[in-house]
């Protein structure tokens, strides 16, 4: 199949590259030029697991990048990957879809046989049916496209492993030929496939991403009770999570979610249920655990250790999760700026998104490893749960004291003083 991937971001490049590793013909029309050459030169703009291998295989053979949406009109299926990120009061901003949907409708005009429109953007419902499809049409001047709804369930840092093995694949459509068209482009991927109409969807990938969030700030509701009885909510998940009506996974407790999605997605889903005259209040209090979590973190040390002004802290990972170089919505930002408000120095170090944080705190340490930034601390507080930080122990020897508060329970060290969920 020919294939035109309309976006170049995280989802874009990893769709593009797991879909020339099926065998297709890409396209992916990016509208930063920068990004399209690093493409085509096999180098990819994010860091993600397993990705460099699929670019060195594939770029410039079965996976081209361009500005240009030219492509699209000889594609099968055009899949749109742009942002949504929210607006101001939470909403999703459509308008990089309302753009990616005039060029594409745009490029139609010239194209010829039947064309499959999928939107993979996380989009609220009613988006593909009442903004892409007549947005296309309208500049395509064309009745005979077909429109598709695809959500994206990979996580960032296991991207390509999660599209080639997800858990299932979701394809609403409102005409079989473009529902069967999308699935014919995943043979070769082996997950059930759930076939429904476009709004349910898109309101699919919205349940899904409110309802792990929805997880998390429930353990940590637990996890602030538990810390009080001096229970391990840890322990306490475990024996929740066996229940298979449950599952085990999404209960760890800590520093709360960050990343590109989660806020953002339970933000407009709770914008989309206000603006239907619905009450979302457990929504709206998903997101206020997960506010509060991380600033409890910072009054947990000020409880500890007294006042912060002069004192080091080290802060390790800034990324918002694991195998990732994001910061978007990182637990680490308003930590960061918890402890510089109380006058706190901070040494941070993270194994790939330093250079990121650089950006938005340039004034404070960035270590070159954990323990550079454990060196003569005064505490540290462990923010993403990356692998490394779970062997590290010694290290803790090289603070002033060995204060350690784990707002992800990666740490595995003897004797440390810490404080966890
Ligand atoms: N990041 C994730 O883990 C993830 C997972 C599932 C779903 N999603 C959803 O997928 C969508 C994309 O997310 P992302 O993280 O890949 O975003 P991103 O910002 O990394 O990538 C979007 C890309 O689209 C490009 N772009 C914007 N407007 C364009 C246009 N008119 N034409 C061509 N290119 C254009 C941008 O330059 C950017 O490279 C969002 O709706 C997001 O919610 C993201
Ligand atoms: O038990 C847990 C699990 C995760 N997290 C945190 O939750 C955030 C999100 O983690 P994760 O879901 O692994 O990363 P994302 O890449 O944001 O992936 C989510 O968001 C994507 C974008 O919509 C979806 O496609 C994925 O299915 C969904 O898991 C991170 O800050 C994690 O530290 C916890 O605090 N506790």
């Amino acid at each position: 199949m020919r294939i035109a991937v309309v976006g170049g971001g995280y989802v874009g490049l990893v769709t593009g590259a797991c879909f020339a590793e099926l065998g297709h013909t890409v396209d992916i029309v990016e509208i930063d030029a920068g990004k399209a050459a690093a493409i085509n030169a096999g180098r990819a703009p994010i860091h993600e697991r397993g990705l460099d291998a699929l670019l060195a295989k594939h770029a410039g053979v079965r996976l081209r990048a361009g500005t240009d949406y030219g492509p699209v009109a000889l594609s099968d299926l055009a899949f749109i990957c742009v942002g949504t990120p929210p607006a101001a009061d939470g909403s999703a901003d459509l308008s990089m879809v309302a753009a990616a949907s005039r060029s594409i409708g745009e490029a139609l005009r010239e194209g010829k046989g039947a064309h499959t429109v999928v939107v993979k953007s996380t989009v609220p419902p009613g988006t593909t049916e009442n903004l892409v499809a007549p947005t296309v049409g309208n500049h395509s001047h064309r009745a005979d496209t077909g429109f598709a709804m695809n959500p994206e369930f990979l996580r960032e840092g296991r991207a390509v492993e999660d599209f080639l093995h997800p858990d299932r694949i979701v394809i609403g459509s409102r005409d079989g030929r473009s529902g069967d068209t999308v699935a014919a482009a995943y043979t070769g991927v082996s997950a059930p496939v759930v076939r429904c109409g476009l709004t349910a969807a898109e309101m699919i990938k919205y349940a899904s991403n409110a309802l792990l969030a929805t997880k998390i700030s429930f353990a940590n509701e637990v996890g602030n009770v538990c810390k009080r009885l001096g229970i391990d909510v840890y322990e306490v998940m475990q024996g929740v999570g066996m229940d298979h009506r449950v599952s085990p996974h999404f209960l760890d407790a800590g520093a709360g979610f960050g990343g590109s999605c989660f806020p953002k997605d339970v933000a407009a889903l709770v914008s989309l249920a206000e603006g239907l005259g619905e009450e979302p209040a457990l929504l709206r209090s998903v997101l206020d655990v997960n506010d509060r979590q991380p600033l409890r973190m910072v009054r947990m040390l000020e409880e500890r250790i007294g006042d912060l002004a002069g004192k080091r802290v080290a802060v390790l990972g800034l990324a918002f999760k694991d195998n990732t170089d994001d910061i978007r919505e990182a637990r680490a930002v308003p930590v960061i700026a918890g402890l510089l408000q109380r006058g706190a120095a901070v040494a941070a170090y993270d194994p790939l998104a330093a250079a990121s944080m650089r950006r938005v705190f340039p004034g404070i340490d960035y270590a070159a490893s954990a323990a550079d930034a454990l060196r003569g601390a005064d505490a540290c507080l462990v923010m993403t749960e990356w692998p490394e930080f779970s062997t590290l122990n010694g290290e803790f020897d090289l603070m002033n004291s060995r204060i350690v508060i784990e707002g992800r329970r990666i740490l595995s060290c003897d004797g440390k003083e810490g404080i966890c969920w």
